[in-house]
């Protein structure tokens, strides 16, 4: 992994795509929740790609209305990936799995299968859970805020304990009568005040010893966590600004913690919708957005203009008077965003078609935009990387690996193919086996 090379990974969380009304496109299956070969294409189309992994999200509990849209997450994120493991040979696989409710030795033991079956693959999105219907679905209240992060350190650390358990000393079957030395398989005997195990793990070193850790970006106790355990950290923020003062907060925060910055990749979230031209690309989003009920975003982006009014005509530009009066809010990068395309002559509907309401930064248009917008914040020192979401999976991740990655190789700025083998080589973070020693001993 070279520093000059940007990381991306896909957001595959449901089989359809970020909008919620991919499923009602005609030409898109809308079985795929349950159709693991729509997932297993999906990841395939990346891995040609080269993108560094797919990633899957996860909330415990039914999200989403399904009198007028799908299930907004996968049935289960791990048994998924164990059958686009045995499809795909290069791509890394990253699994969200919550600290709140599973004991750590299944959840170490599950990850580490994994991981090992895929030759060194996986990356676990380790989160804490905080809705009440998570909880519900396990018969539980939610708990204080420093309960929840004292299970989840409690959770990183065993998990981590387990994994090392099976010490790489331990060598391999020996069919002169030895399968593995016992002198290097031992327990780990960690108890805290919420989780506890004896060990050993019996799953062996995977090909990248142990699979990478992703957490979300967030303050406080999550911060704190994220800089101890973390290899990789999401994030969403709304600008370029924004997000080079986090990834500059989360590397402060790390050398405090005793860690080298460089070892933990801070990934921007950004949605691109591609096109042959800008039109094409709004008109892809437009299609979708037929579906939806338009008067809530209309009513929300007249007061994002700073328009005392309703928006009435979504499909004429602004009024002189209307533009006139428009004001962004300084602060907020979407509402400069949405009157600088009401002063380019964008009606509103299209405005919205620029998809300035979604809740990471987007691109709808050409493949050259859609490289800008990742080489400007790149280039910025934003973002190590991009979580990229697609409205439709089943055409948009091909455009982007068709369009877009060729512009970015040849902007000498994503590389031309898998380097290494495993997702630690793809995305350059150093090796680790167990707990880091650092979280034991303190800085070094
Ligand atoms: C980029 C990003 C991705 C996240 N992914 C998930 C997820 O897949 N599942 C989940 O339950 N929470 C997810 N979260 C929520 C976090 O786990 C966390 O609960 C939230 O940021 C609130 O943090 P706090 O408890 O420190 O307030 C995500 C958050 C961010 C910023």
């Amino acid at each position: 992994m070279n520093s000059e090379h940007m990381i991306l990974g896909v957001a595959l969380t449901n089989s359809f795509g970020a909008h919620p009304a991919a499923w009602r496109l005609p030409h898109v299956n809308p079985e795929a929740y349950t159709d693991i070969d729509v997932t297993v294409e999906h990841a395939r189309t990346a891995e040609r790609g080269g993108l560094q992994f797919v990633f899957i999200a996860d909330r415990l509990f039914l999200h989403g209305d399904l009198a007028v849209s799908n299930p907004l997450f996968n049935m289960d994120p791990i048994v998924t990936l164990s059958a686009v493991a045995q499809a795909t040979e290069r791509i890394g696989l990253a699994g969200t799995a919550s600290t709140s409710f599973f004991e750590p030795y299944l959840l170490a033991r599950q990850l580490k299968t994994l991981d090992v079956i895929s030759n060194g693959r996986v990356g676990w999105n380790a989160v804490p859970s905080f809705e009440p219907d998570a909880f519900a679905n396990f018969g539980k209240e939610p708990p204080a805020r420093e309960k929840k992060y004292e299970r989840l350190h409690e959770v990183m650390q065993v998990v981590q304990a387990l994994w090392g358990s099976w010490g790489y000393e331990a060598g391999k079957p020996d069919q002169q009568g030895r399968y593995a030395d016992p002198a290097h398989v031992k327990p780990v005997n960690l108890y805290g005040t919420q989780v506890g195990t004896r060990g050993p793990l019996p799953v062996p070193p995977s090909e990248q010893g142990q699979p990478v850790i992703i957490m979300p970006a967030s303050s406080g106790y999550g911060l704190q966590a994220a800089v101890m355990y973390a290899d990789i950290i999401i994030a969403m923020p709304s600008s370029i600004e924004e997000g080079r003062a986090q990834r500059q907060a989360i590397r402060q925060a790390a050398a405090q913690a005793g860690r080298n910055p460089e070892d933990i990749k801070y990934l921007a979230f950004a949605g691109f919708t591609t096109g042959d031209t800008e039109r094409d690309a709004l008109d892809t989003r437009l299609a979708l957005d037929a579906h939806t009920d338009i008067r809530g975003p209309l009513a929300r982006l007249s007061a994002y203009l700073g328009l005392q009014q309703q928006l009435t005509r979504p499909d004429e530009p602004l009024t002189t008077a209307q533009l006139t009066a428009v004001q962004a809010h300084p602060q907020d990068a979407r509402s400069i965003r949405a009157v600088e395309l009401a002063h380019a002559g964008w009606s509103p509907r299209d405005i919205l078609a620029h998809a300035v309401f979604d809740p990471y930064p987007s691109v709808v248009g050409t493949a050259g935009q859609v490289a800008d917008h990742l080489q400007e914040w790149f280039k910025a020192g934003a973002a190590d990387g991009f979580m990229l979401n697609f409205d439709d999976f089943s055409t948009e991740i091909g455009n982007f690996v068709e369009q877009v990655i060729p512009v970015l190789r040849e902007r000498g700025i994503f590389h031309n193919t898998y380097e290494g083998k495993t997702l630690r080589d793809h995305v350059g973070v150093p090796p680790q086996y167990g707990v880091n020693p650092r979280i034991t001993t303190g800085p070094q």
